[in-house]
């Protein structure tokens, strides 16, 4: 369904609570059905969290997780150390476009049995589990960070525990921290020293409760808000923290710079202002951040200031070609906008072209980044659900701060 927003204001002082992070329960969804006693709080509603959980609590052979790439990559590794079960796994067309390549052959010296059903290097995979006995493996880190996550979880089970060689330049490094971060909460052994991460094996844990912090990544669509308000603009958002496992609170400084601060304030939430003008400039590497790439190229054009983004590299490969997308619609919005491999460049501009129609290339994060721009135009966002894939209640949330949808 397409989202008809008209031009907006946003009602300042509003409080928001955001489900739990994606990245954490999708992580944490795989160690308590391996561990067994760990209880959630706070879970992510995405529909790449309620996809993982189906399949990691059914029996079927054949296991398709739509657009999900953690449940796509941590079950082919989950998968592989299930004794006698044999899955075939797939998901959506874009998933089948999206490489494994890297994680298949990494299992495959670990003694996995993974078969490409279609195209060398894609989903869908047939996987015949089996006890994996664990050790040293050398693997890229310069793809997905989600392939050394996925290897990384497993680790705890296999009778060696899993030594990891990483080569290339380590992309989007923070996802890889919260996943060792978890594995410490749980007690568990953890060396990462150089490019080599050592996991020893480890079965039991004392059970425990796990509270997941809201998701940063979603937040970011809310400072995108608050930075193309007025002076004196803010909103409440929980539940955060400013010491968080989420590599995507580094918002908080990004958004610094564009004249938003941010307070954490008592009962697990976060205060955004906006304080000041921002910058007339921005350059950031978002080569840790890859998921803000969309909110703060769209909120720099809103802002009218030129924008340079680096560590680009993995956009293509995420639910679409995340460059190839922003280009196509920054320029209908009247944009001067220039895309490479892993940058983009967006020159400072005024104003922009009103009623324009988003495409969103089934990419959730297309629909949210552009839609924080009705504070500034009327605009038109094609198929508004693909937003479920990560925020299940954005429409809802939105209008509750005073944007107007039909
Ligand atoms: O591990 C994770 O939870 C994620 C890692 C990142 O992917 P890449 O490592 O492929 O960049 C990120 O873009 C994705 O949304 C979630
Ligand atoms: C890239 C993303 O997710 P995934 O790779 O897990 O599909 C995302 O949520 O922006």
């Amino acid at each position: 369904m397409d989202v008809f927003i008209e031009k907006s204001n946003l009602k300042s002082g509003m409080t928001l609570k955001i489900s739990g992070s994606k990245s954490e329960t999708n992580r944490l969804l795989i160690l308590q059905k391996l561990f067994g006693n760990i209880q959630l709080y706070n879970s992510s509603d995405s529909d790449d969290s309620e996809v993982l959980y189906k399949a990691l609590n059914s029996n079927e052979k054949l296991v398709d997780i739509h657009h999900a790439g953690t449940a796509m990559r941590f079950l082919t590794a989950y998968y592989s150390m299930q004794p006698s079960r044999e899955t075939i796994l797939t998901g959506s067309k874009r998933m089948c476009e999206r490489p494994i390549g890297v994680l298949v052959d990494a299992l495959r010296n670990l003694g996995a049995q993974i078969d490409y059903l279609d195209k060398e290097g894609y989903p869908p995979l047939r996987i015949i589990g089996d006890r994996l006995k664990g050790g040293r493996v050398r693997l890229s880190a310069g793809v997905s960070s989600q392939y050394i996550s996925a290897l990384l979880l497993i680790a705890p089970f296999l009778e060696t525990g899993i030594e990891l060689e990483l080569s290339n330049e380590i992309i989007s490094m923070p996802y890889i921290e919260m996943t060792l971060s978890v594995l410490k909460e749980f007690g568990i052994s953890i060396l990462f020293e150089k490019s080599t991460i050592k996991v020893e094996s480890c079965r039991d844990i004392t059970p425990r409760t796990f509270e997941i912090e809201s998701d940063w990544s979603s937040a970011s669509y809310y400072y995108a808000m608050v930075a193309l308000s007025p002076i004196g603009t803010n909103l409440r958002l929980g539940s955060y923290k400013l010491s968080s496992l989420q590599g995507d609170s580094q918002l908080v400084s990004l958004f610094q710079r564009l004249g938003v601060k941010t307070i954490e304030i008592k009962g697990g939430l976060i205060e955004i202002i906006k304080e000041r003008e921002s910058q007339s400039s921005f350059i950031a590497n978002l080569n840790d951040t890859p998921d803000l790439a969309q909110t703060l190229s769209v909120c720099c054009f809103g802002l009218g200031i030129e924008c340079v983004l680096t560590g680009l590299q993995t956009l293509k490969i995420k639910e679409t070609d995340r460059l190839v997308a922003l280009n196509n619609e920054l320029k209908k919005l009247g944009a001067e906008i220039s895309i490479t491999q892993n940058s983009l460049y967006l020159s400072s501009s005024k104003g922009m072209t009103s009623n324009v129609t988003i495409e969103t290339y089934q990419d959730h994060r297309m629909a949210m980044s552009f839609a924080p721009l009705a504070l500034l135009v009327p605009l038109i966002i094609k198929d508004s659900e693909v937003v479920t894939k990560s925020y299940k209640n954005f429409w809802k949330d939105i209008e509750k701060l005073g944007f107007v949808l039909k």
